[in-house]
This record gives structure tokens, C-alpha cells and sequence, in this order.
């Protein structure tokens, strides 16, 4: 289990993260929503260890993360993988070493400059590259993929972290819809096979809805909500948005998920109706 004890993080006058506690069981698929700048990177970069926070604690299970040095801290990153939304692969190296750069963690960085890898991390590589359909694409430079491609590879080279939770922030924002309903579907399926906590930042309320079982709604630094998809009133998303609540009502991902998805429960529940 991960926790979050009264973490609080100020840049300047600035507080980006404002006494927050929460605690994430295993397995969870949780959804991060909130207005630009509402401290939802910096909570996750906290957790990562991207960021150190002001005060508070990160524990899990049973482990002050906050605390980490060294060694131990390149491990917590490694087992705490992190997919960010302009993807960060080498363009110029192929795509399978862009995944096998997800061994870092664990040979240090002169092996995986030099490509030594063993023939079972090459292996791992592949079966990860093979579970998000990019195969075919192993010897490929990075750049030559699509976007959607890429953030796959990306999500391959955190598999291989052999993670205990995934990170991912904005992992979505720049991609069309096709792509994105790819990503989101990858990442949930790897929830629902491995039971893997993954923790998303998202920008708009159907990704949330239609791929979380948990959102937590932030604003100003605080978690202002924290609850089921179907808890989400038009209440809340006012809290959540103030002024930007239409914006964040983005329906491009689901309005034409039926084409390649079917989603297990209605995306939009009856009570939000009216809150759209
Ligand atoms: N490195 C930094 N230096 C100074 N201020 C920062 C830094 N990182 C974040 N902030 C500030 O902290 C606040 C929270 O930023 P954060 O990026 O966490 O929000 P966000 O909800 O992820 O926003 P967005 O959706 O736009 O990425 C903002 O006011 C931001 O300007």
C-alpha cells in the first residue's frame, strides 16, 4: 500500500501541493483530475521522487520514500516507473532499446550506454514489446513512430522497470483520440492482468470516467475529491474546475469509442447528464 501522509510542497510563494493525504491500495486504477496548475505533476513527481516534498511523508509499504538515498532511491524510481506526456524515448536509438533503457534502474547507466544487456533483459524487452503490439516496430528508430506508438514504447520500457506502481502524467495530451483510447486501453489492461496500482494524470473527465475505478479531483494544491466515477456531480466539478468546468468536459476520447472499444460500464452515468 502507498500513503501519502500531509505532504505539502511550496515553489516560492507558490504551494503546489498543499498538505495532501491519500492512500492507494494495490491494484488500483486511479484518475488525477484538476484545472492547470492544481499541483497534480508535482504529486506524482513527489511520489516518484522527481520532487522532494516540504514536509509530510510518502511510505509504502511500510517504507519512508521521502527519506530515500543513494542507491535505495534508484531503486524506489525504478519500481515507481513514470510515463510522461511527450513520451521522453531517444529518437535516434531503435525501439528496442528505448525499452531496454527501462533496465537503468538496476545495471547502471555505463551498460546501458554501451547496450550490454543480457539476453534476458533483450527477451523481456521483446515479450513487453509484443504485449502493447509494437513488435514489429522492435528495430525501428523511435521517430519513426506515431505518437500513440510511442507512448506504447514508453509504457513497454516502464514494464520493464518491473514496476510495483505506475506513474503517468498526462500521458494522453498530446495524442488524437484513436491513440489515446490505444494508451488508456494498454494501461488499464496492465492494471486489470499484473494488478498494478497505476496512478494517471488526466486533463479531461472521460478518460477519468471511462478507465478509473478511483478519481481524485485536485484544486489549488488540495484534494478537493476523492470518490467513484459515479460521485462525480456537477457539484464537485465545479469545485474541481471553477470557471473551466465546459472545457474539461472533453468527450472526444468516448464519443467514438464504439468504433474499437467497448466500455465495460456506461461512460457517462446517468446522474452526470446533467452536469454536461
Ligand atoms: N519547478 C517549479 N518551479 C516553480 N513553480 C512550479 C514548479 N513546478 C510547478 N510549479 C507551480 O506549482 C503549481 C502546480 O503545478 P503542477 O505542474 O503540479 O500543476 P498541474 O495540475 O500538473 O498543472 P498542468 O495540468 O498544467 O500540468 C503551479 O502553480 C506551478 O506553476
Amino acid at each position: 500500500m502507498l500513503e501519502l501522509r500531509k505532504i505539502t510542497k511550496a515553489f516560492g510563494e507558490t504551494i503546489a501541493v498543499n498538505n495532501v493525504s491519500l492512500s492507494f491500495e494495490p491494484g488500483q486504477m486511479v484518475g488525477i483530475i484538476g484545472r492547470s496548475g492544481a499541483g497534480k505533476s508535482t504529486l506524482l513527481r513527489l511520489i516518484n521522487r522527481l520532487a522532494t516534498s516540504g514536509s509530510g511523508d510518502i511510505v509504502f509499504e511500510g517504507t519512508n520514500v521521502t527519506t530515500l538515498s543513494g542507491k535505495d532511491l534508484r531503486e524506489w524510481r525504478a519500481r515507481c516507473a513514470m510515463i510522461f506526456q511527450q513520451f521522453n524515448l531517444v529518437s535516434r536509438l531503435d525501439v528496442l532499446t528505448n525499452v531496454l533503457i527501462g533496465r537503468i534502474g538496476y545495471l547502471g547507466t555505463m551498460p546501458v550506454m554501451f547496450k550490454h544487456f543480457s539476453a534476458a533483459d533483450r527477451a523481456a524487452a521483446a515479450l513487453a514489446l509484443d504485449r502493447l503490439d509494437l513488435l514489429p516496430q522492435a528495430l525501428q528508430r523511435a521517430d519513426t513512430l506515431s505518437g500513440g506508438q510511442q507512448q506504447r514504447v514508453a509504457i513497454a520500457r516502464a514494464l520493464i522497470q518491473n514496476p510495483r506502481l505506475i506513474l503517468a502524467d498526462e500521458p494522453i495530451a498530446s495524442l488524437d483520440p484513436r491513440n489515446a483510447r490505444l494508451v488508456m486501453e494498454a494501461l488499464r489492461d496492465i492494471n486489470r492482468q499484473d494488478k498494478m496500482t497505476i496512478i494517471c494524470n488526466l486533463h479531461t473527465l472521460d478518460a477519468a470516467r471511462a478507465y478509473c475505478d478511483r478519481i481524485i479531483g485536485m484544486a489549488q494544491g488540495h484534494v478537493v475529491f476523492d470518490g467513484s466515477p459515479a460521485q462525480l456531480t456537477s457539484r464537485v466539478i465545479q469545485e474541481i474546475y471553477g470557471g473551466d468546468a465546459e472545457s474539461a468536459v472533453d468527450e472526444s476520447l468516448t464519443s467514438t469509442m464504439g468504433a474499437i472499444y467497448a466500455p465495460a460500464k456506461p461512460v457517462v452515468q446517468p446522474e452526470m447528464a446533467g452536469a454536461i
